[in-house]
């Protein structure tokens, strides 16, 4: 008895350390939609994090802001990938939530901090305090609401005028569920030009089905973790020595403008 309850429990561990373990870099949604070129972890950060002389300090925490429209499906992404949860019923967030994912990132721990906003304009003040110091803002919007898309602009506005430093950007669009091929196909056409726009990453994503969700948070710790620790390095020294070797680091997480396949951008 007690050895099989070990045994699951054995199992449940490995299971949460494969979902949140990140040694391979994870992909983009598609390549053509995407400003973040890099096919894996920049060559200074590999570097960094497998000295066992590895000069950073403290344990990694990279903040991520979720904003869009309400009802777009910002709580429910969150639930589900923090809580494996789907509720149907919609519950507005009053001002903030928060949650603390923890992943390994080539053996390194990290943090991501998710701050789940509320869309609804009367909690916006409450909101927009929280802006400060992202290194991630995901602008969610309804793929089956293009009004909601139409506002992903302004709410991205208004967190990078709180920001100094450039954050990473994801546009994510939600529901995917809800959409045909046909249908899917047209809104993605008009979202990922304007994440071109935006100089984002774009998404379609599912916290019904769950389809994308896993990958996009992957995605999402692991851009974080590369810039967090780039960052680090370059305000410890523009050259860090680890051992008798110098390790130069050259941020690569510089954004480039991807294309927008031939289509018209509106
Ligand atoms: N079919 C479907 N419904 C979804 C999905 N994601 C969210 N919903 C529904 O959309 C509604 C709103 O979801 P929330 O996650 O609460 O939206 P929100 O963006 O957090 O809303 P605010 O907190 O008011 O800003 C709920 O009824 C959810 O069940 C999805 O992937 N598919
Ligand atoms: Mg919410």
């Amino acid at each position: 008895m007690l050895e099989s309850r070990s045994a699951v429990l054995k199992l449940m561990q490995n299971q949460a350390c494969k979902d949140r373990c990140i040694d391979r870099f994870p992909p983009p949604f598609s390549r053509q939609f995407t400003p973040y070129r890099q096919h894996d972890f920049s060559s200074a950060v590999r570097e960094v994090c497998s000295s066992p002389r590895q000069p950073l300090s403290g344990l990694k925490i990279s903040k991520a802001i979720f904003l869009g429209d309400v009802a777009v499906g910002k709580t429910s992404l969150v639930n589900r990938y923090c809580h494996k949860v789907f509720d149907r019923n919609y519950k507005a967030t009053i001002g903030v939530d928060f949650e603390v994912e923890r992943f390994d990132i080539i053996k390194i721990p990290f943090n991501l901090q998710i701050w789940d906003t509320a869309g609804q304009e009367r909690f916006k003040c409450i909101a927009s305090s929280y802006y400060r110091g992202a290194q991630v803002v995901a602008v969610l919007f309804d793929l089956s609401n293009m009004y909601s898309l139409s506002h992903c602009a302004q709410w991205l506005e208004e967190a990078l005028a709180c920001n100094t430093l450039q954050p990473i950007i994801f546009l994510i669009g939600t529901k995917r569920d809800l959409l045909s091929s046909s249908a899917y196909k047209h809104v993605e056409e008009k979202a990922a030009c304007l994440a071109k726009q935006l100089g984002a990453e774009y998404w379609a994503v599912s916290s019904r089905t769950g389809d994308g969700v896993h990958e996009l948070f992957q995605r999402m710790a692991a851009l974080a973790f590369d810039m967090s620790v780039l960052r680090d390095l370059n305000t410890l020294n523009t050259t860090v020595s680890i051992g008798s070797q110098p390790l130069s680091v050259k941020p690569t997480q510089k954004k480039e403008n991807f294309k927008c396949n031939g289509l018209h951008c509106q």
